[in-house]
């Protein structure tokens, strides 16, 4: 096949969601991934490495990654070789938040593209120098907010705005309002929470599930073409004994009265995920803010007007890995979907309500220093 594109992968931090994430990558068959089904797209893991050990890399590979696609995958002991080796189209890097900036700064410095898990950085200085460096290096960089691709926000993306409408005259009227949350059950004792409650990890979870209830915000309210200013925002947290935030809100009101009324706990269940999004002509539901299946979009009279429910193999982040593909394969830069300025707009949210809500990470994470 002439036109094929072969992307060559390099994961960074075998950890748990680089586990789902190559596994998406590698062996999600789902209808939904028309141009890996054709062929047109060909996925390859060639680089698998940790900062530990390389018994971690290589218990990663045996363990994690089904066996017909070990083959292509080499195992390092260090994340140096992998930036060092040409053959690396793009890197995943999935490791703690504390580390984002200095890994994804190290493989930019080596002209690697890069997938950077969320939160692209814990601060905004740090994305500032990220986003101006990649920019400067002519490479692709994009932050793994992985839900942008998923077929719900895209179909709830494409009605509001269908016919080029801007964010004051979607097809549910002004979007006046939007409400949403993300919650799960966070258990301080169970070691693998270890990076949500450590601050030296960058944690809390402001950083780690309130950016997907606060994404739905900043991508709806404004959008298409953002024109409102930083919105006023007020937030409150409860803060864990070890300082992070594990309970936290924030009200977000942009001009033309637009508000955004976000939140996120490590103390809840499934059930405190959804999304409303609230037009002077109608509104519309979503249930996971997260990883979302479902939505409903009713007219001014609270008449169903669209209701669809997907359900895919896997946990959805193949949309994002073939969204990257595409994008490389056509010489972008950034992801028209979630740009850089995007990213940068949210590490920006996320400064101003850590600093009202008093979760200061040590010197050393916020530090734009590279060691
Ligand atoms: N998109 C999504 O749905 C999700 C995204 N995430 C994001 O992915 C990232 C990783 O989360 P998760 O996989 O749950 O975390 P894990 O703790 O499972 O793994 C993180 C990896 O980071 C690496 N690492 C590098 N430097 C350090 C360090 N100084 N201390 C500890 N670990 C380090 C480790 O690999 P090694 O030492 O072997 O290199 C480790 O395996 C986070 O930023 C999180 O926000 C997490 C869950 C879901
Ligand atoms: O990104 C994420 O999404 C799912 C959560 O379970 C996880 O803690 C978080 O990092």
């Amino acid at each position: 096949m002439t036109d094929q594109i072969i992307i060559n992968w390099a994961v960074l931090g075998p950890g748990r969601i680089a586990e789902t994430f190559v596994n998406d990558l590698l062996h999600s068959k789902d209808k939904l991934r028309p141009e890996v089904n054709s062929g047109k797209i060909k996925h390859q893991l060639i680089a698998v490495a940790s900062h530990s050990s390389l018994e971690n890399a290589e218990r990663f590979k045996k363990e994690s990654i089904h066996e017909e696609s070990n083959d292509l995958i080499k195992c390092y002991g260090n994340y140096d070789e992998v930036l060092n080796n040409p053959k690396v189209d793009i890197v995943y890097i999935a490791t703690v938040n504390s580390t984002h900036f200095s890994i994804c700064y190290q493989a930019l410095q080596h002209n690697k593209n890069v997938l950077m898990e969320k939160p692209f950085t814990v601060n905004h200085k740090q994305a500032e120098i990220l986003t101006a460096l990649a920019k400067k290096k002519n490479l692709f960089l994009m932050e793994a907010y992985w839900t942008r691709y998923n077929p719900v926000y895209q179909d709830v993306y494409k009605y509001l705005f269908t016919d080029n409408r801007t964010g004051d005259e979607s097809s549910i009227g002004d979007i006046k309002r939007i409400v949403t949350d993300l919650s799960y059950v966070f258990d301080e004792a169970d070691p693998q929470m270890n990076r949500i409650y450590n601050p030296a990890l960058g944690g809390g979870v402001l950083l780690d599930i309130g950016i997907y209830a606060l994404y739905w915000v900043l991508g709806f309210i404004g959008k298409p073409g953002r024109k409102l200013a930083f919105p006023q925002i007020n937030a409150s947290a409860a803060l864990a004994d070890t300082g992070v935030d594990i309970s936290t809100a924030a009200v977000l009101k942009f001009e033309n009265g637009k508000l955004g009324v976000s939140s996120c706990s490590g103390y809840f269940t499934n059930e405190a995920r959804r999304v409303l999004i609230n037009g002077t002509k109608g509104s519309v539901e979503v249930d996971d803010s997260c990883r979302p299946n479902e939505y409903w979009i009713y007219d001014d009279n609270h008449k169903l007007v669209i209701h669809k429910a997907y359900t895919y193999d896997g946990k959805g982040m193949f949309f994002e890995t073939d969204h990257v593909a595409l994008c490389l394969a056509k010489g972008l830069k950034e992801s028209p979907l979630h740009t850089m300025d995007d990213a940068l707009l949210m590490s920006n949210v996320l400064d101003t309500i850590r600093e009202q809500i008093n979760n200061r990470y040590p010197d050393n994470i916020e530090s734009t220093d590279i060691a």
